[in-house]
């Protein structure tokens, strides 16, 4: 498996961003072909471009978009133009840090700019968002070379959702030891949880492995006790949206009950988290918002009403897990105890 046969969620080409839209994967491969800051805003509500870090690029890309049509005339204008489409863009979904984390930098890159012209800003933007892809690939590796110190040869992995290659710039965070493995002929043989209500597990992880060659089987959220009782398990690897500064982690709804049951049958417990998604500004998992998605996810998940016209629900998009539960947070810095990632961003 090389590196360009992985899936890729996004690409800036011809002047616009092409993305892939995860929400017809996976029986279609299409690629949108972007070149409004709305249609970016929408990509991302509707989780045509989804995973924290992904979504963060795809809105350093959008800031772009934004702007290169502007036609200010000084430094100020355009940098006051860069911020309302960076602040218009924060609120298109609400749990990632990394979303507000690659926005800020963009703002930033912006102010480093000042007083030139606003030619020479739009350009700067631009080489921003590509240098945010271009080093998310070099985290993701060297965060799946962190996590292999962790696991052997032949051993059951589980995880949850999708922090895979098509979350991020290539590798995925939690899925990046399973394609390095498989380049060193390691066999290791992964449980790749279905996620309701959205199955990002099933549509994308699955997908995404199998076309690598991994030993991947795709199992239901609640066969996961099941699995684990039956020893198939050695380790569990999540992703997440955003680590509080006491080790809380958010993630795709149902990693906690994944850590409960992993705590109660002695599996370690591992988050695979880019410096983007640690947010020491964040006390605990308590203060992170948690984003709530419209019912049809649940009541007519799978293309046709499978729930009662009219029923109540509740569908949180995220849920934190609380430190307790996590054996280690590994990010490209290093492995660190939950109660340690203050530690990482020193
Ligand atoms: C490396 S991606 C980590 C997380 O973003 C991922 O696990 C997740 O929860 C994605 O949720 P999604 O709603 O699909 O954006």
């Amino acid at each position: 498996m090389t590196l360009s046969e992985q899936l890729v969620p996004l690409k800036w080409a011809d002047d616009r961003l092409y993305l892939l839209d995860q929400t017809r994967l996976p029986v279609e491969t299409i690629y949108l072909e972007l070149t409004k800051i709305k249609e970016v805003w929408d990509a991302i509500r509707h989780l045509q471009v989804r995973g924290a870090p992904a979504i963060g690029m795809a809105a350093a890309y959008g800031v772009y978009l934004g702007i290169r049509g502007s036609e200010a005339a000084s430094y100020e204008a355009i940098q006051a133009e860069a911020t309302e489409h960076a602040d218009y863009l924060a609120t298109s979904r609400p749990t990632a840090v990394n979303l507000f984390w690659a926005l800020d930098r963009i703002k930033e890159r912006v102010a480093r700019e000042a007083g030139k012209a606003p030619e020479e800003v739009k350009a700067a933007v631009l080489e921003e968002a590509l240098e945010i892809q271009r080093e998310d690939e070099a985290v993701c590796k060297q965060i799946g070379e962190n996590l292999l110190t962790l696991l052997e040869d032949g051993i059951g992995v589980l995880t949850h959702c999708n922090p895979g290659a098509l979350a991020t710039a290539a590798y995925g965070t939690a899925t990046a030891p399973f394609y390095l493995a498989k380049q060193r002929g390691w066999n290791l043989k992964v449980y790749a949880d279905e996620t309701r209500p959205v199955l990002q597990g099933a549509r994308l992880t699955a997908l995404e492995l199998q076309k690598a060659g991994v030993d991947v089987t795709l199992i239901c959220d609640n066969m996961a006790g099941m699995v684990m009782s039956q020893g198939k398990v050695q380790a569990v690897i999540v992703g997440t949206d955003r680590v509080a500064a006491n080790g809380d982690v958010a993630n795709k709804i149902g990693t906690y009950s994944v850590a409960v049951l992993a705590k109660a049958h002695n599996i370690p417990f591992y988050v695979a988290a880019p410096l983007s998604s640690i947010d020491l500004n964040t006390p605990t998992g308590a203060e992170i918002p948690i984003e709530e998605r419209p019912a049809e996810e649940i009541t007519h998940g799978l293309g046709k009403q499978v729930a009662p016209t009219g029923i109540k629900v509740y569908n949180p998009a995220f849920d934190i897990t609380p430190a307790s539960y996590i054996t280690a947070i590994v990010t490209e810095n290093g492995i660190y105890k939950p109660e340690e990632i203050g530690n990482s961003k020193k």
